[in-house]
């Protein structure tokens, strides 16, 4: 199986070039005003028109209401919404519904009954991600740059088709395909130099590694 690429938190054209031109499959940008990677509907448009059609432009919000994700769906356009907080599985039909959005749902993960939780989710959400829990005390949900153990998705059926996430970097994402066959990987802190400043060389770096466990 060949596993897709997202690379999150774009905030500059130079990232995101450095994304797209290495072939990275889904793009993401944040909406979440706590962030480092927030983006103002602005700047997010600008940034969309550079990716449009060269690869999945995934809107990244938590626990949005539905004013913030009606500015989205019709300013940015985007491919995905990522719902990325405690959103139910009836929350994410209607965000579905009505903003016409293909949906991936975040789930925190540290123990293998979160993992479990996805079950809930796969009839009405088209692709899962699993992420590492935030830390205690942050004031945001995820972008951490911790991995959880990914032994813990054992118990999750191969048939899930899910995004990996938490903690990976361009040394360690082709132990993580190897250990969980994801469908896709995605990253945020371990393409940058500091929270919110992403790097290309980076960016480079993890897409290719991805590529060469393709072929291996
Ligand atoms: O990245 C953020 O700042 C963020 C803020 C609020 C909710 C989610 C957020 N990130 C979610 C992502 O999809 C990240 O790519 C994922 O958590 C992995 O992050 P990292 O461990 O830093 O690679």
């Amino acid at each position: 199986m060949t596993t897709k690429t997202k690379i999150c938190g774009l905030n500059t054209r130079e990232a995101l070039a450095a994304a797209i031109d290495g072939g990275a499959d889904y793009v993401g940008f944040v909406f979440f005003a706590p962030s480092p990677r927030h983006l103002e509907i602005a700047a997010a448009r600008r940034l969309a028109e550079q990716a449009r059609g060269r690869g999945d432009i995934v809107a990244l919000t938590v626990d949005a209401t539905d004013a913030v994700l009606d500015e989205i769906a019709k300013e940015i356009a985007p491919d995905f919404l990522q719902l990325h907080g405690s959103e139910t599985p009836e929350r994410v039909v209607e965000v579905k519904e009505k903003f016409g959005c293909k949906i991936i749902k975040a789930m925190p993960v540290r123990t293998s009954e979160d993992a479990a939780l996805a079950k809930t989710y796969t009839k009405v959400a088209d692709l899962i991600l699993f992420d590492a829990k935030a830390p205690s005390g942050a004031t945001r949900p995820g972008g951490h740059g911790q991995a959880f153990d990914w032994a813990v998705l054992d118990a999750v059926s191969r048939d899930i088709p899910f995004m990996l996430s938490g903690g990976l970097t361009p040394d360690n994402v082709q132990e993580a395909i190897r250990a969980t066959c994801p469908q896709s990987v995605d990253v945020s802190s371990g393409v940058e130099t500091a929270p919110g400043v992403k790097d290309a060389d980076l960016i480079r770096r993890f897409l290719q590694a991805v590529k060469t466990a393709n072929q291996s």
